[in-house]
């Protein structure tokens, strides 16, 4: 996340850290939801590659062993069936993973929730990004979880051709545009935004320009959460 600040702690309880076995240890790559106590929505682009993973619930310093973190493996990858790794600006970028056995919901961990099908929210509805990944472009990811306030940016802005023009599809959601943004490491993470004063969880973190993760006009584009409840649904049973 570049701009924002640093979250207080377990403030975002359904953020989890997607991680990958290196060697003896494990490294964190990209966010996730826990949407279901043995479920995780994240971004197909995160797991499209064979590795060993864990999900970490509850964490906030991810170098940290804090005593509220609940390691959970990966019993299943059900990557979206129309996903193409070589083109993120095809959409599709989701994916659902098992766990091996079922969170245990607390004050650390809770579920996120998801929007009805079809919910597009308006212009500069207020939203924040959460995430572990880089604080700037080509800079460090983050210790701690940060967070900070992207609102969307509706479609007809998003797709004009000074913005993203027809890169963005109906299937995406756009937020962001000015200083703040998400950044490598953030990718899978959720957008969660304001509804009905409650946190909705509306968007996947999918892509940020390749000229720089906070590029002027280069919103962070997200996949639509509300395109895709029937597909999760069809999954998770
Ligand atoms: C649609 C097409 C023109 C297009 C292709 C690629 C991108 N962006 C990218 O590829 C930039 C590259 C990058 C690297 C380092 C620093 C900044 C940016 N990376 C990204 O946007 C990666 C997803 C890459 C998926 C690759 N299979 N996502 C993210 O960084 C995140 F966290 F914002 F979600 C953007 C648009």
């Amino acid at each position: 996340v570049v701009g924002g600040e640093v979250a207080r702690a377990h403030s975002w309880p359904w953020q989890i850290s997607l991680q990958f076995k290196s060697g003896s240890s494990f490294r964190h790559t990209c966010g996730g939801t826990l949407i279901r106590k043995g479920w995780v929505m994240t971004a197909a682009h995160c797991v499209d590659s064979s590795r060993t993973w864990r999900v970490v619930l509850g964490d906030h310093n991810i170098n940290v062993h804090e005593g509220s973190e609940q390691y959970m493996s990966v019993s299943q990858v059900h990557i979206h069936p129309n996903w193409n790794s070589n083109s993120i600006a095809g959409g599709w970028d989701i994916a659902l993973l098992r766990l091996t056995s079922d969170a245990v919901l607390n004050n650390n961990v809770q579920l996120g929730s998801l929007p009805p099908t079809g919910q597009i929210l308006p212009n500069r509805n207020p939203c924040y990004i959460t995430g572990w990944g880089r604080t700037k472009t080509g800079g460090q990811i983050s210790a701690e979880l940060k967070q900070a306030t992207l609102p969307s940016v509706d479609h007809r802005t998003c797709t004009s051709s000074s913005w993203w023009g027809s890169t963005i599809k109906e299937s995406m959601v756009c937020a962001g545009g000015a200083s703040e943004s998400g950044c490598q490491g953030d990718s899978g993470g959720p957008l969660n935004c304001s509804v009905g004063g409650r946190w909705v969880v509306h968007g996947v973190t999918s892509f940020v320009s390749s000229a720089g993760c906070n590029a002027i006009r280069r919103p962070t584009v997200f996949t639509r959460v509300s395109a895709y409840i029937g597909w999760m649904n069809g999954i998770m049973g």
